[in-house]
């Protein structure tokens, strides 16, 4: 078993994985350059696997959100598939210590890069937890000699039989090119302290294949909650997605794919853990410089310059070429169908944080309009029609323009002034019958959502709050009503 430079459950180290015991295949690296070499390519491939999910967003059935301590003797008693039972008897086989560290107990999660699993950490007790944030013991310790991975565990008695301890083992598919899986290692490891993230625990390969190994995070489904959830709900979940952010945001590491499955929270323990940095990139990487990051003043002249230039040559035509000899234009658009930020559909060259902010914001969008998934679209251009039928046709142009895109459209459902958020709230609430004027007005509290579902939802990057400013913004302002509800408690008390 090739162990990461890492000590188990303590990261101290930068994050390397050896690849001299055993070389990754060829034909896993060969099929991979393929993709790395191309990023439109590349997106095309998330795509798939991307579009699939947005059908089938929930990875978890309902049972499936059970708490780490008290689930795991219904686990226990599941039938599991006879598939999934022989994927769990190779993965066990795979890797000769696999046994005798870890206790495979069912299939949580299968994605296009990767299963996950839950499995009872057996050496949970060997190590120093400092990710476990729900240990009562939360103080560091040194960790064992790595011998002690192979120590003989003493029997226990029945009274001092700890509480068991769960992980999650994401395998990571052999098609992911050894590239991609060294960077969310890497990535993770450098998040590794930072808070609301999953952070990894330890990573292991064998041959080509490659196991993270995550604490395990009890949450629920999604689908299950959101039609439920109270604006003081969305509150609270939203400051603890953007707390992810803001931690993720400070590290210069863009997610780019923020959506409902890849935010595992927990309804009851009011909190939640940002997972799958898959396709997470550091901010910068692969860059050009855009439009968007010149001074506006500069923009205006590119532009007009840009337009007496085809006025000159062929004329202000609304329209395509037929033969269009121009490179066509390349850009990351990996994430999430129905999830993407605007840029990311106008291939911006120079993509920032922002777009995580963009994808939070089609969350909330969900929640306030119990619509889920909100935007389904069947590739960019039609994620691009749903987008301006709310903006309208006129901010679309100027949305564009910031990337040096031109914006037009004769679709007849699109207009020029769009829509407000306000009016598609109660539209998909249905509360716009005209009978009722009380129900069919939003009450002050959701206004406040509204208002910063527009601070994250804002077409041009520049201006969309950061994860940051977001935490500062009134309506996540959540923690301090709690600590005053708490103090009135306690002068009632008194
Ligand atoms: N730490 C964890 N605790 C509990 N469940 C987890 C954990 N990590 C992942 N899962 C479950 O596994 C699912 C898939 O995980 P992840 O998103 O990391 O893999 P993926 O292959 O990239 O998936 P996808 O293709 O859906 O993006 C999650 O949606 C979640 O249900």
């Amino acid at each position: 078993m090739a162990m990461a430079t890492t000590n188990r459950h303590l990261a101290k180290e930068p994050f390397n994985i050896h690849e001299d015991e055993i070389p990754l295949d060829d034909a896993s690296t060969q099929s991979h350059t393929q993709c790395d070499d191309d990023d439109a390519d590349n997106a095309e491939d998330y795509e798939d696997h991307l579009d699939d999910e947005a059908e089938d967003d929930g990875h978890e059935t309902p049972d499936e959100d059970g708490d780490s301590d008290s689930s795991s003797a219904s686990d226990e008693n599941e039938p599991i598939d006879l598939t999934v039972q022989h994927d769990m008897e190779k993965l066990q086989t795979t890797f000769p210590d696999f046994k005798d560290n870890y206790r495979l107990i069912k299939r949580i999660g299968e994605g296009t890069f990767s299963t996950v699993y839950k499995a009872e950490d057996m050496q949970y007790h060997r190590y120093d937890n400092k990710w476990d944030i729900d240990a009562k013991d939360h103080q560091w310790t040194p960790p064992p000699l790595r011998s002690a991975l192979h120590a003989k565990s003493e029997p226990m008695s029945r009274h001092t039989r700890r509480k068991p301890k769960f992980v999650a083992i994401k395998k990571i598919y052999v098609t992911s090119s050894p590239a991609r899986i060294l960077n969310e290692l890497e990535l993770l490891h450098d998040l590794k302290d930072s808070l609301s993230v999953c952070p990894l625990i330890t990573a292991f390969r064998h041959a080509d294949q490659v196991l993270a190994i995550l604490p395990y995070f009890r949450h629920q489904d999604f689908r299950r909650y959101y039609p439920n959830m109270t604006i003081y709900d969305m509150r609270v979940y939203f400051r603890s997605l953007f707390t992810a952010l803001a931690a993720v945001h400070e590290k210069g590491i863009i997610h780019r794919d923020i959506k409902p499955t890849n935010f595992l929270y927990d309804p009851e323990k009011k909190r939640g853990v940002l997972v799958d940095f898959g396709l997470a990139e550091r901010e910068g990487t692969d860059c050009k410089p855009c439009l968007c990051h010149e001074d506006r003043q500069v923009r205006k002249q590119r532009l007009h310059q840009s337009v007496a230039f085809s006025s000159a040559h062929a004329g202000p035509q609304p329209g395509y070429p037929k033969n269009d000899t121009r490179p066509s234009r390349r850009a990351n658009r990996a994430g999430t169908r129905g999830f993407r930020a605007p840029e990311v559909l106008f291939k911006c060259t120079e993509q920032t944080t922002k777009i995580d902010i963009w994808s939070a914001g089609v969350i909330l969008l969900t929640i306030l309009c119990k619509r889920f998934p909100f935007f389904n679209s069947a590739d960019d251009v039609e994620a691009m029609i749903e987008i301006a039928t709310i903006f309208g046709s006129k901010r679309m142009k100027q949305a564009g323009q910031l990337h040096g895109c031109m914006f037009d459209t004769n679709i007849p459902t699109i207009g020029v002034q769009g829509f407000s958020f306000e009016k598609i709230m109660l539209w998909s609430t249905c509360r716009s019958d005209g009978k009722d004027a009380k129900t069919n007005a939003l009450t002050e509290e959701e206004r406040g959502a509204i208002e910063f579902l527009t601070r994250c939802m804002d077409l041009d990057p520049g201006r969309r709050i950061s994860a940051e400013e977001a935490l500062r913004h009134e309506f996540l302002q959540v923690d301090r009503e709690e600590e005053a509800e708490m103090d009135e408690e306690e002068v009632m008390m008194l």
